[in-house]
């Protein structure tokens, strides 16, 4: 088949543009750089640089691809920057997603794996959160993607289009020569490990205040490879199967502390922690229900110890730091 991957200069679009192409399928990668380089691109993949708001270069990539599907990674991602500035993530995540949803739809592209989010959910009421769970975001990153998938329903039920939105939790490791590199990086495992390599002199534990059992937040941590392949599956099940929502996550909550206490049993190293204040917009507990997508689509995780996703992180991260 051939996909359209925006944003696949990114982590996890780049993972799944290398699983795609493994598969045999063709790839075009449509991201603006804006967070990546053009050397993270596989290197069998078409590249277009382009942002998902520029409505014409969009359409004619999508019109010259004749595309199968469209996988939609393109988005910003730092739930505490966005509390900062709400603004550019409703125009770049909102508002860059309608932009995709009429330009698919001026093209007949009708296939679509969108990246959602655990924060659609925002203070979850119980764990682990099933997709019928109440959506709450509380912080705008969340909101601008719920609203994405608002968008998505009705261009589904009124415009043709057909969609899978996985709403993934905490994404982490690696897959051999390829990783976690945001820039600039303010996710947990990637900020650990620098410390571990005496990059940083500390990791900053953001609040300690929680009502979970050490009183940070905890996380459900799910691998990057078996989230790819659960792409593959939406994608996939978009050819006989309606529209739907699954989350991605492990089933299994580890708070800042254990994170921590993995990545010191990993690495055999020391990583000196300071407790700061909570960052705004963080909620305290995010544990999946993934039994819809394991019973509907078949998917099985292969990684569900911490410690084996933090030593695929934990291996890429040396080779990232040592270039
Ligand atoms: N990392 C996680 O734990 C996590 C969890 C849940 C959901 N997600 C979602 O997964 C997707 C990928 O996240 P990631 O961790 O790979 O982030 P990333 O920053 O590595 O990748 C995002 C890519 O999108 C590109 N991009 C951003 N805005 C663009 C625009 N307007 N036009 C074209 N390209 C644009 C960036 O340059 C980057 O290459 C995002 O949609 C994110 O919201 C990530
Ligand atoms: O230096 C840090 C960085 C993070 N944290 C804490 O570690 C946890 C994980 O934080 P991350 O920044 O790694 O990830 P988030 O949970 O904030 O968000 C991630 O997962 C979400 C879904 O759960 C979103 O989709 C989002 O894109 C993705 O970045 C949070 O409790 C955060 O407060 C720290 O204590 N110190």
């Amino acid at each position: 088949m051939n996909y359209l991957v925006t944003g696949g200069a990114g982590y996890i679009g780049g993972t799944v543009s290398r699983l795609l192409l493994e598969r045999g399928h063709r790839v075009t990668v449509y991201d603006n750089l804006c967070h990546s380089k053009k050397d993270a691109l596989p290197s069998s993949a078409t590249f277009v640089e382009g942002d998902i708001a520029d409505a014409d270069l969009l359409s004619r990539t999508l019109r010259n691809g004749k595309f199968d599907g469209v996988l939609h990674f393109a988005a910003l991602i730092e739930a505490g920057e966005s509390m900062k500035r709400p603004d550019i993530y409703f125009r770049n995540n909102t508002a860059g997603t309608l932009t995709l949803l009429e330009c698919m739809q001026q093209t007949g592209t009708q296939r679509l794996v969108f990246s959602s989010t655990a924060a659609c959910y925002g203070e979850p009421k119980r764990a682990p959160i099933e997709e019928t769970d109440e959506l709450r975001p509380t912080n705008a990153y969340g909101e601008s993607k719920l609203l994405s998938e608002y968008m998505m329903r009705w261009f589904a039920e009124r415009m043709g289009l057909r969609y899978a939105a996985l709403r993934y939790f905490n994404v982490a490791g690696a897959i051999p020569g390829y990783g976690e590199a945001h820039e600039p990086e303010s996710h947990l495992i990637p900020l650990i490990l620098d410390t571990a390599l005496g990059l940083r002199d500390n990791i900053r534990i953001y609040g300690e205040d929680y009502p979970t059992k050490d009183g940070t937040c905890v996380r459900d941590y799910v691998h990057v490879a078996d989230l790819a392949e659960a792409h593959l599956l939406a994608m996939d099940s978009l050819a006989t199967q309606e529209s739907a929502i699954y989350n991605i996550g492990n089933g299994q909550g580890f708070t800042v502390r254990e994170v921590i206490d993995s990545a010191r049993r990993v690495t055999g190293r020391e990583i000196p922690v300071i407790v700061e204040a909570r960052r705004p917009g963080d909620p305290a507990v995010l544990v999946a229900s993934s039994a819809k997508i394991q019973r509907e689509l078949g998917w099985a995780p292969k990684f569900d110890q911490l410690d084996a996703i933090l030593a695929t992180a934990w291996e890429w991260h040396q080779k990232l730091r040592a270039v």
